[in-house]
């Protein structure tokens, strides 16, 4: 039995956790439940699994995790607000199930210097594929990771085409149902950007030999290629509850908790190189990835804010990346630790919010 807390318990990823939980009541419990400020859910949830322990915000969260023992802490927050929780999971021992890719990306090392080898098991989807993968191989066989998008909704459309879409029509991904804020940049491709430099840190191979191919039908999940030149790809339909098993329990896998693949039917898996002139994001990330320090927080942060003010109403689609790519530039870089990581986003959100206003006004 797998003692299990959840933060973001009423997110997306947060209720699929519960799914595959309740589905597998001889394999997991359920000792703490966290969110950002849903109670009425929360205390649904908390009556309805039987959990004693909640939390509201990222402190209260932090302190649940440093207060009740768990076997796995399932990070499904959204937003680099996670990074707190993150860091208390690892310093709790328990294994990391990681969705809240933001947190590892803005901490990058502080992060992986505080998890010991193998406790942080990636949620994300390309990053389970990629660790499957690796399930066969040594670091030294491997010559290039290689991640899969979907392309978002936006696949095909030139960058001029863009300027005019709406937030409804960002929102409306071809293939996953997930929260806002990762929908938008999956639109975008910041969300693949920041999987680029959250495959660098998971799995240490250099961003020049980490790629992004889009796949619309997102079945193929990444790939690792290897120096013999084989390929291996992890494949499934789309649903993110593959993933979380796994990583609630890795390496074992968790029998029934997917659909498989259907052969019998004629179907098409394509392959197409991703248009960095509409699509500048994963460049971009892969420049603040190679420069690191707190780079990557900023990048981050200042799409958090960009991202926001787009559902505000209070910038058009492209001021996203144009904000994001500013401030970027305007950094001075800072030293990779805790209060370094906290004033440099402070800076970048501060930075977005009077680029934005001055776009708004
Ligand atoms: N959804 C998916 O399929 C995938 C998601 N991910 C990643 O997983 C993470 C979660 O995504 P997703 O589930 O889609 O997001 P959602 O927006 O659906 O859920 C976010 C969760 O975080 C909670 N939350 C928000 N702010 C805070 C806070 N300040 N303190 C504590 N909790 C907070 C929310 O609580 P409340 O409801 O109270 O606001 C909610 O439970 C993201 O990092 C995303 O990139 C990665 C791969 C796939
Ligand atoms: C399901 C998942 O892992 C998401 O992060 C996914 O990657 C979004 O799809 P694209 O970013 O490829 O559109
Ligand atoms: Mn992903």
């Amino acid at each position: 039995m797998r003692d299990v807390i959840i933060l973001g318990s009423t997110g997306s990823i947060g209720v699929q956790a519960l799914d595959v939980i309740a589905a597998n009541p001889d394999r997991f419990r359920v000792v703490g439940l966290a969110a950002g400020s849903n109670r009425a859910a929360v205390a649904e949830q908390a009556a309805a699994f039987r959990v004693e322990h909640t939390a509201f915000g990222a402190e209260e969260s932090a302190a649940l995790v440093r207060d009740v023992r768990a076997d796995v802490v399932l990070n499904g927050i959204t937003g680099s607000v996670g990074l707190g929780p993150t860091l208390a999971a690892l310093e709790s021992g328990a294994t990391l199930a990681l969705a809240n890719k933001e947190s590892l990306i803005v901490g990058g090392e502080l992060v992986t210097a505080a998890a010991a080898p193998g406790q942080i098991v990636p949620v994300d989807s390309e990053h389970s594929a990629i660790a499957q993968a690796l399930r066969s191989g040594t670091p030294e066989e491997v010559r290039r990771l290689v991640l899969t998008a979907s392309g978002g909704p936006f696949r095909g459309r030139s960058r001029d085409s863009l300027a005019s879409v709406t937030p409804r029509e960002a929102l409306a991904h071809p293939t996953w149902d997930m929260g806002l804020v990762v929908t938008t940049n999956s639109s975008t491709l910041v969300n693949k950007g920041l999987e680029v430099i959250e495959a660098h840190l998971l799995f240490d191979v250099p961003y020049d030999r980490i790629d992004v191919t889009v796949h619309p039908q997102s079945i193929v999940h990444s790939m690792v290629e290897f120096v013999d030149g084989s390929t291996i790809a992890q494949a499934s339909p789309p649903d993110m509850r593959l993933p979380i098993s796994l990583g609630l329990d890795w390496p074992n896998r968790v029998a029934g908790v997917g659909a498989p693949l259907d052969w019998s039917t004629a179907s098409q898996w394509t392959f197409e190189p991703l248009d960095e002139a509409a699509f500048p994001a994963v460049a971009l990330a892969k420049r603040v990835g190679e420069a690191g320090g707190t780079y990557p927080a900023v990048f981050n942060a200042a799409n958090e804010q960009a991202v926001l003010a787009f559902h505000e109403g209070r910038v058009g689609y492209l001021g996203i990346l144009d904000t994001v790519e500013r401030v970027v530039d305007s950094h001075d870089g800072g030293e990779l630790t805790l209060e370094g990581v906290l004033e440099a986003e402070r800076w970048a959100r501060r930075a977005a919010d009077s680029l934005l206003s001055a776009s708004a006004g």
